[in-house]
């Protein structure tokens, strides 16, 4: 399939990451549908926002089924894209799904259980991650395949995760809490996802987390920090990230990498990121 029968959806352009990604989609010369869902009030209050010069309009919740319909006689090839907000994951997931509509979902939280057994039930064709930056992913896949092959090699380490966002954030970092499920594999100290500590005040942010000023509004800096049982050893892993165009560069391989599962009819039908990194598919 050529990226140009490539026709993608971007939910919601109005918000930071769905603005970069649907800039990243004109980028790479792929069809960015100019219609996008999103919150209810904006849909009637914005009316449209410009992509890269093209007036992608807003369309609301109650709007929704019938824009979706026409759109999908138009394209066949639709992939939609979703960064919205956590509240809003299992809402549209389903959506997307009742639809049999292939998504990619960089959105965070929600019920990501809930997630994917709607996803598997539908049998659409979904990549599902919270990160999609290709070196926090070969980041992430490396913590996997420590904790594959030394499970338990920090039994008895402590555990430490600090991660700073732009004070919007309203979730605990996602790719945080996959990376912490290595650590728990590693063998540390019983560490529970909510004793991830999260920063969103901008003086600890530049003080303790040395966030740049002008990144306040758009950065994601993590570290955790393990520590041994006496204290005579540490090791700390960090990814500083400013800005969002690794996430919004990585979302379109994630969307091509679909669009080819879809055309082999591949078997599997729900991926995540370190699967498209695996492939080979991500630039
Ligand atoms: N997977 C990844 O690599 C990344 C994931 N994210 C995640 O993406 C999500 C969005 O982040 P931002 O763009 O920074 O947030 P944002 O607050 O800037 O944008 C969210 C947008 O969603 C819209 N929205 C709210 N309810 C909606 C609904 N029911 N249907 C459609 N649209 C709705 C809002 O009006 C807003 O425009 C977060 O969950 C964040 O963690 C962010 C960066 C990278
Ligand atoms: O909201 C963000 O900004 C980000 N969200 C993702 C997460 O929750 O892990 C990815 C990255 O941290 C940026």
């Amino acid at each position: 399939m050529c990226r140009a029968e490539t026709s993608v959806m971007v939910n919601a352009c109005t918000g930071k990451m769905g603005h970069a990604v649907a800039e990243a989609v004109v980028r790479a010369g792929l069809d960015l549908i100019p219609f996008s869902i999103t919150g209810e009030s904006e849909a009637v209050v914005v009316g449209n926002v410009g992509v890269s010069g093209i007036p992608v309009q807003l369309v609301g919740a109650d709007k929704r089924q019938q824009a979706i319909s026409d759109i999908m006689r138009d394209k066949p090839g639709l992939i939609v894209v979703d960064f919205t907000l956590p509240g809003a994951v299992n809402e549209n997931a389903k959506f997307y799904c009742d639809n049999g509509l292939p998504f990619v979902m960089g959105t965070t939280g929600g019920d990501r259980v809930q997630l994917t057994r709607d996803t598997e039930e539908s049998g659409v064709y979904a990549v599902i991650a919270p990160q999609m930056g290709k070196q926090v992913v070969a980041f992430q896949a490396t913590m996997e395949m420590m904790a594959q092959n030394f499970p338990g090699a920090f039994s008895g380490y402590k555990l430490s995760v600090r991660e700073s966002h732009q004070r919007t954030k309203v979730d605990t970092s996602g790719t945080a809490k996959e990376i912490v499920r290595s650590f728990q594999q590693l063998g540390v100290e019983p560490f529970e996802v909510d004793a991830i500590q999260r920063v969103r005040e901008a003086g600890q942010q530049m003080g303790e987390m040395h966030v740049p000023e002008k990144a306040l509004s758009g950065h994601a800096f993590h570290t955790y920090h393990l520590t041994s049982p006496d204290g005579t050893v540490n090791f700390e892993f960090q990814h500083n990230v400013v800005g969002r165009e690794i996430y919004a560069e990585g979302t379109v391989d994630a969307v091509l990498f679909l669009a080819s599962k879809i055309k082999e009819k591949a078997e599997q039908r729900i991926f995540n990121m370190v699967d498209v990194l695996r492939a080979g598919a991500m630039r």
